[in-house]
């Protein structure tokens, strides 16, 4: 049986999620420009094009970037090949693939950088460095990496699978001891404001958007969309469906009977399920692939799609700030009213 896939994925709520700290963050990198002798900026090789924050581009303008696309053990091998020649095509220099488990890729940047300043006889003893990027990409993994590789030295800053988990900027890391390459951990900075509904949901695929923002079904619909997408139906097998499905309902529920996530009388607890769904697909059980398009052709139409989203004022962001956070409370409050309620109910 052949089954037809949705042709288009319906969502228009954009995801926007900038707390506190990454505000204080963005402030606190300005400070360190003056010292900074170049930026690596670190984006997820799965959504190359959604893990940009285009508020770098100001914060870097002159200064010397590499470009890292973290986290490539996450997408197939043809997908890199494809990326790299879409990337120079598009006029991108001095970039990067790799993995935090890559031995060969870590080595690869801090060759390029020693290359770089070895022929700049203008720079002091000391190059200082600051990686930036969006949150969860790998920052702070990447600077623990390439200390160990350029050093022989253990983890220096904390890393894990929470996005946000980096406050403040860091003390400065030593990362190569000839030429002494030192380098500031940042915490990871979204756009205040991310204009394209679909943009902001990729980028919550890769899971650097905190969880509480968005729910796990809304997520692995998206995933099981792209998966048909890509013509990747690994799952199939692995959740021993009969053919390849469209109906995320269905696989959840599926997902919930065979996983025993179910309640009384049966019910399949569905974002249990979709919690397992996603899992399953993190740890590579089900073939990985690009969130992003990454065709030249395609990336060009979807640059195109995205003017057509616009930018906002700083006027608009602040506004929408706002709308944020009083949603957020009213949320918190309607949560508290209930529990409340469910409390009282209990009692009696
Ligand atoms: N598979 C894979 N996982 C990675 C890689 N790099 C980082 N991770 C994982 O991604 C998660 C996030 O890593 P962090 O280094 O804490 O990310 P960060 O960008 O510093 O996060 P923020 O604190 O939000 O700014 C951790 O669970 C890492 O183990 C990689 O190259 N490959």
């Amino acid at each position: 049986m052949s089954v037809k896939f949705r042709s288009a994925f319906e969502f228009t709520k954009s995801i926007n999620w900038f707390p506190g700290h990454m505000a204080k963050g963005l402030a606190q990198i300005k400070t360190f420009l003056p010292k900074i002798d170049f930026f690596i900026e670190v984006r997820d090789a799965r959504a190359p094009f959604s893990s940009i924050n285009p508020g770098f581009e100001k914060l870097i303008d002159k200064k010397k970037r590499f470009i890292v696309y973290n986290k490539a053990d996450m997408i197939p091998p043809e997908s890199k090949i494809v990326l790299s020649e879409t990337l120079s095509k598009l006029g991108e220099k001095n970039f990067f693939f790799t993995s935090i488990n890559s031995h060969q890729t870590l080595d690869t940047i801090l060759t390029s950088i020693r290359e770089h300043y070895s022929a700049d006889s203008g720079i002091s003893s000391k190059i200082m460095s600051l990686v930036v990027g969006m949150p969860n990409v790998g920052k702070s993994s990447l600077i623990n990496a390439l200390r160990n590789v350029g050093t022989n030295k253990g983890k220096a800053v904390k890393t894990g699978d929470t996005p946000g988990l980096t406050r403040s900027v860091s003390n400065y890391v030593i990362i190569s001891k000839t030429p002494q390459i030192c380098i500031y951990d940042t915490p990871g900075v979204m756009a205040p404001y991310i204009p394209n509904p679909l943009s902001s949901l990729k980028f919550a695929l890769t899971g650097g958007i905190k969880d509480k923002v968005l729910d796990n079904e809304t997520l692995s619909d998206f995933l099981l969309y792209l998966l048909n997408k890509s013509n990747n139906t690994e799952y199939v097998s692995k959740f021993q469906l009969e053919s390849p499905i469209d109906d995320i309902n269905y696989l959840l529920c599926h997902v919930a009977r065979k996983s025993g996530a179910l309640l009384k009388g049966g019910i399949p607890q569905l974002d249990v399920a979709a919690r397992f769904f996603l899992r399953q697909y993190y740890m590579g059980n089900i073939g990985y692939i690009c969130f992003d398009n990454i065709e030249y052709s395609d990336v060009i139409l979807d640059l195109a799609e995205n003017e057509k989203f616009g930018t906002v004022s700083k006027n608009q962001t602040k506004k929408l700030m706002t709308q944020q956070k009083k949603q957020i409370y009213l949320e918190k409050r309607k949560a508290k009213l209930e529990r409340k309620r469910l409390d009282k109910s209990f009692k009696k």
